[in-house]
Protein backbone atom coordinates (compact mmCIF):
# COMPACT_ATOMS: atom_id res chain seq x y z
CA UNK A 1 0.00 0.00 0.00
CA UNK A 2 3.05 2.23 0.83
CA UNK A 3 4.57 1.74 -2.58
CA UNK A 4 1.26 2.47 -4.55
CA UNK A 5 0.96 5.43 -2.59
CA UNK A 6 5.06 6.55 -3.39
CA UNK A 7 4.25 5.69 -6.94
CA UNK A 8 0.73 7.90 -6.83
CA UNK A 9 3.24 11.22 -5.45
CA UNK A 10 6.11 10.39 -7.64
CA UNK A 11 3.37 10.62 -10.66
CA UNK A 12 1.74 13.48 -9.04
CA UNK A 13 5.29 15.19 -9.13
CA UNK A 14 6.89 14.32 -12.17
CA UNK A 15 3.81 14.52 -15.16
CA UNK A 16 3.78 18.51 -14.10
CA UNK A 17 7.31 18.16 -14.04
CA UNK A 18 7.62 16.74 -17.55
CA UNK A 19 4.49 18.85 -19.09
CA UNK A 20 6.14 22.19 -17.79
CA UNK A 21 9.18 21.21 -19.16
CA UNK A 22 7.56 20.58 -22.52
CA UNK A 23 5.52 23.40 -22.71
CA UNK A 24 8.98 25.68 -22.08
CA UNK A 25 10.60 24.64 -25.21
CA UNK A 26 6.76 25.31 -27.31
CA UNK A 27 6.77 28.87 -25.78
CA UNK A 28 10.18 29.70 -26.64
CA UNK A 29 9.86 28.81 -30.16
CA UNK A 30 6.37 30.50 -30.01
CA UNK A 31 7.73 33.76 -28.87
CA UNK A 32 9.82 33.48 -31.94
CA UNK A 33 7.69 32.86 -34.28
CA UNK A 34 5.61 35.79 -33.13
CA UNK A 35 7.92 38.60 -32.62
CA UNK A 36 9.47 38.23 -36.13
CA UNK A 37 6.65 39.42 -38.53
CA UNK A 38 6.18 42.41 -35.88
CA UNK A 39 9.58 43.33 -35.88
CA UNK A 40 9.50 43.35 -39.98
CA UNK A 41 6.83 45.23 -39.68
CA UNK A 42 8.20 47.84 -37.62
CA UNK A 43 11.34 47.81 -39.18
CA UNK A 44 9.93 48.58 -42.82
CA UNK A 45 7.52 51.31 -41.33
CA UNK A 46 10.70 53.06 -39.91
CA UNK A 47 12.76 52.44 -43.15
CA UNK A 48 9.81 53.93 -45.51
CA UNK A 49 9.69 56.90 -42.76
CA UNK A 50 12.65 58.40 -43.45
CA UNK A 51 11.63 59.49 -47.05
CA UNK A 52 7.80 60.13 -46.59
CA UNK A 53 8.96 62.37 -43.47
CA UNK A 54 11.38 64.48 -43.83
CA UNK A 55 10.14 67.44 -41.72
CA UNK A 56 10.67 64.86 -38.64
CA UNK A 57 14.75 66.12 -38.90
CA UNK A 58 14.95 67.89 -35.48
CA UNK A 59 17.08 69.33 -32.94
CA UNK A 60 20.31 70.73 -32.75
CA UNK A 61 22.11 67.64 -32.91
CA UNK A 62 24.64 68.18 -35.55
CA UNK A 63 25.53 64.37 -36.75
CA UNK A 64 22.31 63.15 -35.94
CA UNK A 65 21.00 66.04 -38.42
CA UNK A 66 23.80 65.40 -40.88
CA UNK A 67 23.27 61.52 -40.44
CA UNK A 68 19.23 61.90 -41.65
CA UNK A 69 20.14 64.22 -44.64
CA UNK A 70 22.67 61.95 -45.94
CA UNK A 71 20.09 59.12 -45.74
CA UNK A 72 17.25 61.52 -47.40
CA UNK A 73 19.58 62.39 -50.27
CA UNK A 74 21.48 59.45 -51.11
CA UNK A 75 19.49 56.80 -50.67
CA UNK A 76 20.38 53.39 -50.91
CA UNK A 77 23.91 53.61 -50.39
CA UNK A 78 23.33 55.37 -46.93
CA UNK A 79 20.23 52.68 -46.62
CA UNK A 80 22.57 49.87 -47.13
CA UNK A 81 23.87 50.28 -43.72
CA UNK A 82 20.91 51.02 -41.63
CA UNK A 83 18.92 48.50 -43.66
CA UNK A 84 21.04 46.08 -42.07
CA UNK A 85 18.48 44.44 -39.30
CA UNK A 86 16.16 44.10 -41.84
CA UNK A 87 18.34 41.93 -43.76
CA UNK A 88 19.85 40.17 -40.96
CA UNK A 89 15.78 39.69 -39.98
CA UNK A 90 15.84 38.33 -43.80
CA UNK A 91 18.46 35.69 -42.73
CA UNK A 92 16.87 34.59 -39.38
CA UNK A 93 13.45 34.12 -40.94
CA UNK A 94 14.63 31.26 -42.73
CA UNK A 95 15.22 29.20 -39.30
CA UNK A 96 11.60 28.32 -38.95
CA UNK A 97 9.15 29.31 -42.05
CA UNK A 98 8.53 27.03 -44.82
CA UNK A 99 6.32 29.24 -45.20
CA UNK A 100 5.93 31.52 -48.56
CA UNK A 101 4.41 34.52 -47.01
CA UNK A 102 8.12 34.97 -45.09
CA UNK A 103 9.70 34.60 -48.50
CA UNK A 104 7.73 37.31 -50.16
CA UNK A 105 8.64 39.34 -47.65
CA UNK A 106 12.03 39.23 -47.05
CA UNK A 107 12.17 39.93 -51.21
CA UNK A 108 9.62 43.08 -50.74
CA UNK A 109 11.59 44.17 -47.78
CA UNK A 110 14.65 43.99 -49.58
CA UNK A 111 13.62 45.46 -52.93
CA UNK A 112 12.13 48.63 -51.23
CA UNK A 113 14.93 49.58 -49.24
CA UNK A 114 17.50 49.33 -51.63
CA UNK A 115 14.71 51.00 -54.69
CA UNK A 116 14.22 53.26 -52.02
CA UNK A 117 14.28 56.62 -54.11
CA UNK A 118 12.56 54.75 -56.73
CA UNK A 119 9.43 54.07 -54.23
CA UNK A 120 9.77 57.60 -52.42
CA UNK A 121 9.68 58.96 -56.30
CA UNK A 122 6.62 57.01 -56.94
CA UNK A 123 4.83 58.31 -53.83
CA UNK A 124 4.77 54.17 -53.11
CA UNK A 125 5.43 53.61 -49.67
CA UNK A 126 1.39 53.19 -48.26
CA UNK A 127 1.26 50.51 -51.24
CA UNK A 128 4.42 49.00 -49.92
CA UNK A 129 3.22 48.69 -46.34
CA UNK A 130 -0.23 47.92 -47.83
CA UNK A 131 1.37 44.63 -49.52
CA UNK A 132 3.57 43.78 -46.25
CA UNK A 133 0.53 44.05 -44.62
CA UNK A 134 -1.23 41.34 -47.01
CA UNK A 135 1.79 39.27 -46.50
CA UNK A 136 1.71 39.41 -42.88
CA UNK A 137 -1.54 38.89 -42.16
CA UNK A 138 -1.28 34.82 -42.50
CA UNK A 139 1.82 34.75 -40.24
CA UNK A 140 0.17 37.27 -37.76
CA UNK A 141 -3.11 35.35 -37.60
CA UNK A 142 -1.39 31.98 -37.00
CA UNK A 143 1.32 33.99 -34.46
CA UNK A 144 -2.08 35.26 -32.09
CA UNK A 145 -3.81 31.27 -31.75
CA UNK A 146 -0.09 30.40 -31.16
CA UNK A 147 -0.17 32.89 -28.82
CA UNK A 148 -3.40 31.97 -27.03
CA UNK A 149 -2.78 28.47 -27.14
CA UNK A 150 0.47 28.53 -25.40
CA UNK A 151 -0.65 31.32 -23.21
CA UNK A 152 -2.72 29.03 -21.77
CA UNK A 153 -0.36 26.09 -22.03
CA UNK A 154 2.39 28.36 -19.64
CA UNK A 155 -0.05 29.68 -16.87
CA UNK A 156 -1.37 25.64 -16.42
CA UNK A 157 1.76 24.48 -16.64
CA UNK A 158 3.45 27.36 -14.43
CA UNK A 159 0.39 26.29 -11.72
CA UNK A 160 0.93 22.32 -12.25
CA UNK A 161 5.04 22.78 -11.59
CA UNK A 162 4.28 25.06 -8.11
CA UNK A 163 1.62 22.04 -7.24
CA UNK A 164 4.28 19.88 -7.99
CA UNK A 165 6.41 22.02 -5.53
CA UNK A 166 4.14 21.87 -2.74
CA UNK A 167 3.40 17.90 -3.25
CA UNK A 168 6.79 17.30 -2.73
CA UNK A 169 7.53 19.20 0.06
CA UNK A 170 4.57 17.91 1.67
CA UNK A 171 5.35 14.29 0.75
CA UNK A 172 8.92 15.07 2.56
CA UNK A 173 7.54 16.09 5.58
CA UNK A 174 5.57 12.73 5.90
CA UNK A 175 8.17 11.27 5.31
CA UNK A 176 10.55 12.47 6.91
CA UNK A 177 7.53 11.92 9.80
CA UNK A 178 6.99 8.40 9.41
CA UNK A 179 10.77 8.01 9.71
CA UNK A 180 11.37 6.47 6.56
CA UNK A 181 13.72 9.26 5.69
CA UNK A 182 15.77 11.76 7.73
CA UNK A 183 15.68 15.14 7.65
CA UNK A 184 18.74 15.77 6.25
CA UNK A 185 17.95 13.23 3.53
CA UNK A 186 14.36 14.62 2.68
CA UNK A 187 15.33 18.25 2.53
CA UNK A 188 18.49 17.11 0.04
CA UNK A 189 15.75 15.06 -2.26
CA UNK A 190 13.98 18.24 -2.22
CA UNK A 191 16.14 20.94 -3.06
CA UNK A 192 17.95 18.60 -5.61
CA UNK A 193 14.55 18.27 -7.10
CA UNK A 194 13.65 22.19 -7.09
CA UNK A 195 16.82 23.39 -8.39
CA UNK A 196 17.46 20.53 -11.00
CA UNK A 197 14.46 20.69 -12.39
CA UNK A 198 15.00 24.67 -13.01
CA UNK A 199 18.23 24.41 -14.94
CA UNK A 200 16.99 21.45 -17.10
CA UNK A 201 14.29 23.37 -18.12
CA UNK A 202 16.86 26.35 -19.00
CA UNK A 203 19.11 24.01 -21.20
CA UNK A 204 15.53 22.62 -22.30
CA UNK A 205 14.47 26.23 -24.22
CA UNK A 206 18.18 26.62 -25.49
CA UNK A 207 16.90 23.52 -27.99
CA UNK A 208 15.05 25.35 -30.47
CA UNK A 209 17.77 28.28 -30.50
CA UNK A 210 20.19 25.30 -31.49
CA UNK A 211 17.82 24.56 -34.50
CA UNK A 212 17.45 27.90 -35.43
CA UNK A 213 21.24 28.33 -35.74
CA UNK A 214 21.29 24.94 -37.24
CA UNK A 215 18.89 26.09 -39.58
CA UNK A 216 21.06 29.21 -40.55
CA UNK A 217 23.97 27.73 -40.72
CA UNK A 218 22.96 25.11 -43.44
CA UNK A 219 23.04 27.39 -46.00
CA UNK A 220 25.74 29.59 -44.80
CA UNK A 221 27.64 26.42 -45.02
CA UNK A 222 26.12 25.05 -48.52
CA UNK A 223 27.04 28.40 -49.85
CA UNK A 224 30.83 28.24 -48.38
CA UNK A 225 31.12 24.52 -49.32
CA UNK A 226 30.85 25.74 -53.06
CA UNK A 227 33.29 24.99 -55.40
CA UNK A 228 34.51 27.67 -57.96
CA UNK A 229 35.01 26.24 -61.13
CA UNK A 230 38.13 28.85 -62.21
CA UNK A 231 40.51 28.86 -59.59
CA UNK A 232 41.77 32.01 -58.55
CA UNK A 233 45.67 30.59 -57.86
CA UNK A 234 46.54 28.14 -60.51
CA UNK A 235 48.70 27.81 -62.19
CA UNK A 236 51.04 29.45 -59.83
CA UNK A 237 52.59 32.30 -61.42
CA UNK A 238 55.24 35.02 -60.44
CA UNK A 239 53.26 37.89 -59.95
CA UNK A 240 54.61 40.28 -61.39
CA UNK A 241 54.85 38.88 -64.62
CA UNK A 242 53.34 41.44 -67.58
CA UNK A 243 51.11 41.11 -70.19
CA UNK A 244 51.14 43.20 -73.41
CA UNK A 245 47.70 43.24 -74.32
CA UNK A 246 46.94 41.49 -77.42
CA UNK A 247 43.66 39.93 -77.31
CA UNK A 248 41.89 37.59 -79.52
CA UNK A 249 38.02 36.07 -79.24
CA UNK A 250 38.27 32.98 -81.57
CA UNK A 251 35.48 30.95 -82.52
CA UNK A 252 33.45 32.13 -78.99
CA UNK A 253 30.44 30.81 -77.54
CA UNK A 254 28.85 31.64 -74.73
CA UNK A 255 26.02 31.64 -72.19
CA UNK A 256 25.76 32.64 -68.80
CA UNK A 257 25.68 29.97 -66.06
CA UNK A 258 21.98 31.23 -64.79
CA UNK A 259 20.72 31.00 -68.77
CA UNK A 260 21.99 28.52 -70.31
CA UNK A 261 19.35 28.32 -73.15
CA UNK A 262 19.68 32.00 -73.88
CA UNK A 263 23.28 32.44 -76.67
CA UNK A 264 24.90 35.39 -75.88
CA UNK A 265 28.21 35.29 -78.52
CA UNK A 266 27.79 32.78 -80.81
CA UNK A 267 30.66 31.57 -83.24
CA UNK A 268 32.25 35.38 -82.12
CA UNK A 269 35.59 36.44 -83.60
CA UNK A 270 37.33 39.71 -82.67
CA UNK A 271 41.15 40.66 -82.83
CA UNK A 272 42.39 43.46 -80.75
CA UNK A 273 46.05 44.36 -81.08
CA UNK A 274 48.16 45.46 -78.19
CA UNK A 275 48.34 48.79 -77.49
CA UNK A 276 45.36 50.36 -79.98
CA UNK A 277 42.21 52.00 -78.80
CA UNK A 278 39.22 50.25 -79.63
CA UNK A 279 35.32 50.83 -78.72
CA UNK A 280 32.60 48.31 -78.76
CA UNK A 281 29.00 50.03 -79.98
CA UNK A 282 25.57 49.17 -80.60
CA UNK A 283 22.31 48.60 -79.58
CA UNK A 284 21.17 47.01 -75.64
CA UNK A 285 22.33 43.30 -74.75
CA UNK A 286 24.33 42.89 -77.78
CA UNK A 287 26.67 41.55 -75.48
CA UNK A 288 29.43 43.81 -75.22
CA UNK A 289 29.52 44.06 -71.37
CA UNK A 290 29.46 40.31 -71.44
CA UNK A 291 32.86 40.64 -73.40
CA UNK A 292 34.62 42.43 -70.68
CA UNK A 293 33.25 40.23 -68.36
CA UNK A 294 34.94 37.04 -70.27
CA UNK A 295 38.26 39.31 -70.18
CA UNK A 296 38.38 39.51 -66.33
CA UNK A 297 37.20 35.82 -66.63
CA UNK A 298 34.34 36.24 -64.35
CA UNK A 299 32.84 33.72 -66.50
CA UNK A 300 34.41 31.08 -69.07
CA UNK A 301 33.39 30.81 -72.98
CA UNK A 302 31.75 27.90 -73.41
CA UNK A 303 33.03 26.98 -77.03
CA UNK A 304 36.15 28.42 -78.56
CA UNK A 305 39.05 30.03 -76.93
CA UNK A 306 39.89 33.68 -75.65
CA UNK A 307 43.27 34.38 -76.12
CA UNK A 308 45.30 37.29 -74.46
CA UNK A 309 48.87 37.41 -75.78
CA UNK A 310 48.34 34.45 -77.94
CA UNK A 311 47.80 32.45 -74.79
CA UNK A 312 44.45 31.18 -73.17
CA UNK A 313 43.15 33.04 -70.47
CA UNK A 314 42.54 30.01 -68.64
CA UNK A 315 46.66 29.46 -69.10
CA UNK A 316 46.87 32.67 -66.75
CA UNK A 317 47.60 33.07 -62.76
CA UNK A 318 43.78 34.89 -62.14
CA UNK A 319 45.00 37.17 -59.81
CA UNK A 320 47.91 38.05 -62.20
CA UNK A 321 45.74 38.32 -64.71
CA UNK A 322 43.39 40.56 -63.32
CA UNK A 323 45.84 43.01 -61.72
CA UNK A 324 46.59 43.72 -65.35
CA UNK A 325 43.02 44.80 -66.83
CA UNK A 326 41.54 48.10 -65.29
CA UNK A 327 37.77 48.23 -65.14
CA UNK A 328 35.61 50.94 -64.82
CA UNK A 329 32.04 51.03 -64.97
CA UNK A 330 28.79 53.11 -65.12
CA UNK A 331 28.38 53.17 -61.57
CA UNK A 332 31.77 53.01 -59.69
CA UNK A 333 31.42 51.94 -56.25
CA UNK A 334 33.53 53.93 -53.64
CA UNK A 335 34.49 54.48 -49.79
CA UNK A 336 33.04 56.68 -47.83
CA UNK A 337 36.62 58.46 -47.22
CA UNK A 338 38.59 60.97 -48.44
CA UNK A 339 38.70 61.25 -52.08
CA UNK A 340 42.64 60.82 -51.64
CA UNK A 341 42.39 57.53 -49.72
CA UNK A 342 39.33 56.30 -52.42
CA UNK A 343 42.30 56.71 -55.16
CA UNK A 344 45.27 55.22 -53.52
CA UNK A 345 42.61 52.45 -53.00
CA UNK A 346 43.65 51.27 -56.21
CA UNK A 347 41.91 48.49 -57.33
CA UNK A 348 39.81 47.88 -53.62
CA UNK A 349 36.05 48.51 -54.47
CA UNK A 350 33.34 49.85 -51.77
CA UNK A 351 29.98 50.79 -51.29
CA UNK A 352 29.75 54.04 -50.54
CA UNK A 353 30.94 57.61 -51.63
CA UNK A 354 27.21 58.70 -51.05
CA UNK A 355 28.41 62.56 -50.82
CA UNK A 356 29.34 62.41 -53.99
CA UNK A 357 27.78 63.17 -57.84
CA UNK A 358 27.72 60.28 -60.73
CA UNK A 359 30.59 61.95 -62.37
CA UNK A 360 32.84 62.71 -59.63
CA UNK A 361 32.46 59.31 -58.67
CA UNK A 362 33.63 58.50 -62.30
CA UNK A 363 36.64 60.90 -62.33
CA UNK A 364 38.08 59.16 -59.27
CA UNK A 365 37.34 55.64 -60.40
CA UNK A 366 39.34 56.36 -63.59
CA UNK A 367 41.82 57.69 -61.57
CA UNK A 368 41.63 54.74 -59.65
CA UNK A 369 41.96 52.40 -62.13
CA UNK A 370 45.61 54.54 -63.98
CA UNK A 371 47.33 54.47 -60.47
CA UNK A 372 46.86 50.64 -61.28
CA UNK A 373 48.85 50.88 -64.19
CA UNK A 374 47.05 48.41 -66.41
CA UNK A 375 47.88 46.45 -69.52
CA UNK A 376 44.10 46.27 -70.85
CA UNK A 377 41.87 49.35 -69.83
CA UNK A 378 38.15 48.04 -69.88
CA UNK A 379 35.64 51.30 -69.73
CA UNK A 380 32.09 50.28 -70.01
CA UNK A 381 30.09 53.28 -69.76
CA UNK A 382 32.92 55.05 -67.91
CA UNK A 383 32.54 58.47 -68.57
CA UNK A 384 28.04 58.37 -69.28
CA UNK A 385 27.71 61.02 -66.24
CA UNK A 386 30.27 63.70 -67.57
CA UNK A 387 29.26 66.60 -69.63
CA UNK A 388 30.73 66.74 -72.67
CA UNK A 389 34.03 69.20 -71.76
CA UNK A 390 34.94 67.07 -68.96
CA UNK A 391 34.23 63.77 -70.64
CA UNK A 392 36.34 65.07 -73.89
CA UNK A 393 39.39 66.22 -71.44
CA UNK A 394 39.29 62.76 -69.18
CA UNK A 395 39.40 60.66 -72.99
CA UNK A 396 42.50 62.90 -74.30
CA UNK A 397 43.97 62.68 -70.91
CA UNK A 398 43.57 58.44 -71.24
CA UNK A 399 44.51 58.56 -74.64
CA UNK A 400 47.75 60.42 -73.97
CA UNK A 401 49.12 58.88 -70.34
CA UNK A 402 48.34 55.44 -71.83
CA UNK A 403 49.98 54.84 -74.92
CA UNK A 404 50.75 51.06 -74.70
CA UNK A 405 47.93 50.52 -72.69
CA UNK A 406 44.87 48.06 -74.87
CA UNK A 407 41.92 50.60 -74.80
CA UNK A 408 38.61 49.09 -74.73
CA UNK A 409 35.89 51.26 -74.07
CA UNK A 410 31.84 50.39 -74.41
CA UNK A 411 29.63 53.36 -74.71
CA UNK A 412 26.70 54.04 -75.96
CA UNK A 413 27.49 58.06 -76.53
CA UNK A 414 29.31 57.80 -80.13
CA UNK A 415 31.03 61.00 -79.85
CA UNK A 416 33.06 59.07 -76.69
CA UNK A 417 34.39 56.71 -79.20
CA UNK A 418 35.01 58.96 -82.39
CA UNK A 419 38.98 58.62 -82.04
CA UNK A 420 39.16 54.74 -81.50
CA UNK A 421 41.56 53.33 -83.93
CA UNK A 422 38.77 50.63 -84.77
CA UNK A 423 35.48 51.12 -83.78
CA UNK A 424 33.29 47.07 -83.48
CA UNK A 425 29.80 47.74 -84.08
CA UNK A 426 28.28 44.47 -82.20
CA UNK A 427 23.98 43.17 -82.13
CA UNK A 428 22.80 40.08 -81.11
CA UNK A 429 26.45 38.38 -79.96
CA UNK A 430 28.07 39.59 -83.34
CA UNK A 431 30.39 42.51 -85.00
CA UNK A 432 28.19 43.36 -87.81
CA UNK A 433 30.77 46.07 -88.67
CA UNK A 434 34.15 47.50 -87.83
CA UNK A 435 36.03 50.41 -88.57
CA UNK A 436 37.02 54.01 -88.00
CA UNK A 437 34.72 56.22 -87.48
CA UNK A 438 35.31 58.42 -90.93
CA UNK A 439 34.90 54.94 -92.92
CA UNK A 440 31.64 53.72 -90.43
CA UNK A 441 29.96 57.02 -90.85
CA UNK A 442 29.92 57.04 -94.43
CA UNK A 443 28.17 53.58 -95.08
CA UNK A 444 24.94 55.86 -94.94
CA UNK A 445 22.83 52.86 -94.36
CA UNK A 446 25.01 51.01 -91.78
CA UNK A 447 23.74 50.36 -88.23
CA UNK A 448 26.77 52.37 -86.90
CA UNK A 449 25.97 55.60 -89.79
CA UNK A 450 22.26 55.13 -88.61
CA UNK A 451 23.03 55.59 -85.04
CA UNK A 452 24.93 58.80 -85.77
CA UNK A 453 22.39 60.32 -87.70
CA UNK A 454 20.22 59.75 -84.82
CA UNK A 455 22.24 61.06 -81.93
CA UNK A 456 23.12 63.93 -83.84
CA UNK A 457 19.92 64.81 -84.69
CA UNK A 458 18.76 64.20 -80.92
CA UNK A 459 21.49 66.36 -80.02
CA UNK A 460 20.65 69.44 -81.88
N1 LIG B 1 24.63 37.94 -65.24
C1 LIG B 1 23.82 37.68 -66.27
N2 LIG B 1 23.10 36.54 -66.25
C2 LIG B 1 22.28 36.23 -67.26
N3 LIG B 1 22.12 36.99 -68.36
C3 LIG B 1 22.82 38.14 -68.43
C4 LIG B 1 23.70 38.54 -67.39
N4 LIG B 1 24.26 39.73 -67.73
C5 LIG B 1 23.74 40.04 -68.94
N5 LIG B 1 22.89 39.09 -69.36
C6 LIG B 1 22.17 39.06 -70.65
O1 LIG B 1 23.15 39.00 -71.66
C7 LIG B 1 22.75 39.80 -72.76
C8 LIG B 1 23.90 40.73 -73.14
O2 LIG B 1 24.08 41.61 -72.05
P1 LIG B 1 25.25 42.68 -72.03
O3 LIG B 1 25.20 43.39 -70.72
O4 LIG B 1 26.52 42.04 -72.40
O5 LIG B 1 24.79 43.65 -73.22
P2 LIG B 1 25.30 45.10 -73.57
O6 LIG B 1 25.49 45.15 -75.04
O7 LIG B 1 26.48 45.45 -72.73
O8 LIG B 1 24.03 45.94 -73.15
P3 LIG B 1 24.00 47.45 -72.57
O9 LIG B 1 24.51 48.34 -73.67
O10 LIG B 1 22.57 47.68 -72.29
O11 LIG B 1 24.85 47.47 -71.35
C9 LIG B 1 21.48 40.54 -72.37
O12 LIG B 1 20.39 39.90 -73.01
C10 LIG B 1 21.40 40.34 -70.88
O13 LIG B 1 20.07 40.19 -70.47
Amino acid sequence: MTNLRQALYSGIILMPTVFYLYSTSLITSMKTNSYEPAFFAAILRNELAWFEKPQNIVGSDQLHHSQHQSQLENGPSCLGRDALPLYRWADSSQVCKSNAAYSELVSLASESTSNIKTVASFCLEDHVLEKAKVSLKKPLAKCRTQSIKYGIIQGVSLCLWNIAHAVALWYTTILVKRGQSSFENGIRSYQIFSLTVPSITELWTLIPTVFSAISILTPAFHTLDRQTEIEPDEPKQPPRKSIKGDIEFSNVSFTYPSRPDMIILDNFNLTIEAGSKVALVGPSGAGKSSILALLLRFYDVNEGALLIDWKNVKSYNLKVLRAQIGLVQQEPLLFSFSIRENICYGNEVGEKGCQLSGGQKQRIAIARVLLKKPAIMLLDEATSALDAESERAIINALESLQQSTTNITVAHRLSTVINSDTIFVMDKGKVVEMGTHANLVTASEGVYSKLYTHQSFAGN
